[in-house]
């Protein structure tokens, strides 16, 4: 039987302090294991709930993942509560919309392989985008059994970050449980994140003991009745669970600039000694991550990534906060055009 109390689903203070009173009499937290386009299924001490939504609430705004509040008798959902962390795409740039991808992670398992697939510049964005979303983020390095000198990728993969965590494994072979079990406990969230063909899906399936493979699954509803859908919230043996959802697999790098800071972090704690306060770190005098550059204190070829990333992100936030402006005015074009029309 699987551990449904609030504590083994990841309950915690944190959302406990959002209920007032009577919504701790009257409703019960519950946590979402899958979105469809008119209501969502939830996982609570109750049982698996299949929830219909209160008006105002759309299931955009709801990711797997998030703790809601349900009143099951009436098997609505009442409340979203607060996210501890949120991953989230900037898909929708005519309407700079943020498409939601997983909530309340804990940690996302970046994962590569020791080969070709093996790219600092891309484990980099997934590493920015953890950060921004402050989740923890681990390196898994797979396919360590079909190569000679599985350790130099892993030393490669630790200085992207500060006490990065990087493990090189076979993923068909290792106890990858016992490897990663630090942060697949009860009640910690996980999702894996990397291109096709790394892994992800062999480690998830020795996580889960095939779970997370059969997305399909035949369960009676609240109400009895058997429903056929797909589920994204899998239990992991250790007592944790894993998000994997179709989002999960194309993740992309948008509005991470706090997270592109915290993944190079010897570099824009050095910026911020530069003379100029926009300092490009191009020729600009003063430049303090140049003089670092010049000194062999930091890598060029990571500056470079950097800056890369940097504009990128300038690029992407931008575009969505040109959008958004672009529909401001359409709407009150719109409005305009409706006012004249009644007069
Ligand atoms: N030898 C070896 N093979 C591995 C390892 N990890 C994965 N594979 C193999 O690589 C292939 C791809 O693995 P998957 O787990 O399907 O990769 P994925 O990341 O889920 O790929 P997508 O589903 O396309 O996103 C499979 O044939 C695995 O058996 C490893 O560490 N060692
Ligand atoms: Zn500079």
């Amino acid at each position: 039987m699987t551990d449904l109390t609030r504590d083994a689903l990841g309950w915690s203070p944190f959302y406990m302090s959002q209920l007032d009173i009577e919504e701790l009499d009257t409703l019960t937290p519950a946590r979402v294991n899958a979105v469809h386009r008119d209501r969502v299924n939830a996982l609570s001490e109750i049982g698996p709930l299949e929830l219909t939504l209160d008006p105002g609430i759309t299931t955009a705004a709801v990711a797997v993942g998030d703790w809601v509040l349900a009143a099951p008798t009436q098997h609505r959902l009442t409340r979203v509560l607060d996210r501890k962390t949120e991953l989230s795409r900037g898909t929708e740039y005519h309407t700079g919309e943020k498409q939601l991808i997983a909530a309340n992670l804990d940690t996302l398992f970046i994962t590569s392989s020791c080969n070709a697939d093996f790219n600092p510049a891309r484990l980099e964005r997934y590493l920015a985008m953890a950060h921004d979303a402050l989740i923890t983020p681990v390196i898994l390095l797979t396919k360590a059994d079909q190569c000679d000198d599985p350790d130099h990728y892993g030393d490669q993969a630790r200085k992207l970050g500060r006490d990065l965590e990087v493990h090189t494994l076979n993923a068909k072979a290792d106890d990858i449980g016992a490897m990663i079990a630090p942060w697949c406990g009860k009640g910690q969230t996980v999702a894996l994140a990397g291109t096709s063909g790394v892994g992800k899906t062999t480690i998830a399936n020795a996580l889960t003991g095939g779970a997370a493979a059969t997305q399909d699954i035949r369960e009676d509803d609240a109400r009895g009745r058997h429903t056929t859908t797909g589920r994204s919230l899998h239990r992991i043996a250790m007592g944790g669970w894993l998000i994997d959802t179709p989002g999960m697999r194309g993740l992309g790098v948008a509005e991470v600039s706090y997270g592109i800071d915290a993944t190079f972090p010897e570099i824009s704690e050095l910026a911020a000694q530069c003379k100029f306060r926009d300092c490009q770190h191009e020729s600009e005098p003063g430049c303090a991550v140049r003089s670092a550059i010049d000194a062999g204190d930091v890598d060029p070829e990571r500056l470079k990534r950097f800056q890369k990333l940097k504009r990128e992100n300038i690029h992407a936030t931008e575009t969505i906060a040109q959008a958004r402006d672009r529909y401001k005015k359409l709407g009150k074009m719109y409005k305009n055009a409706q006012a004249k029309k009644k007069r």
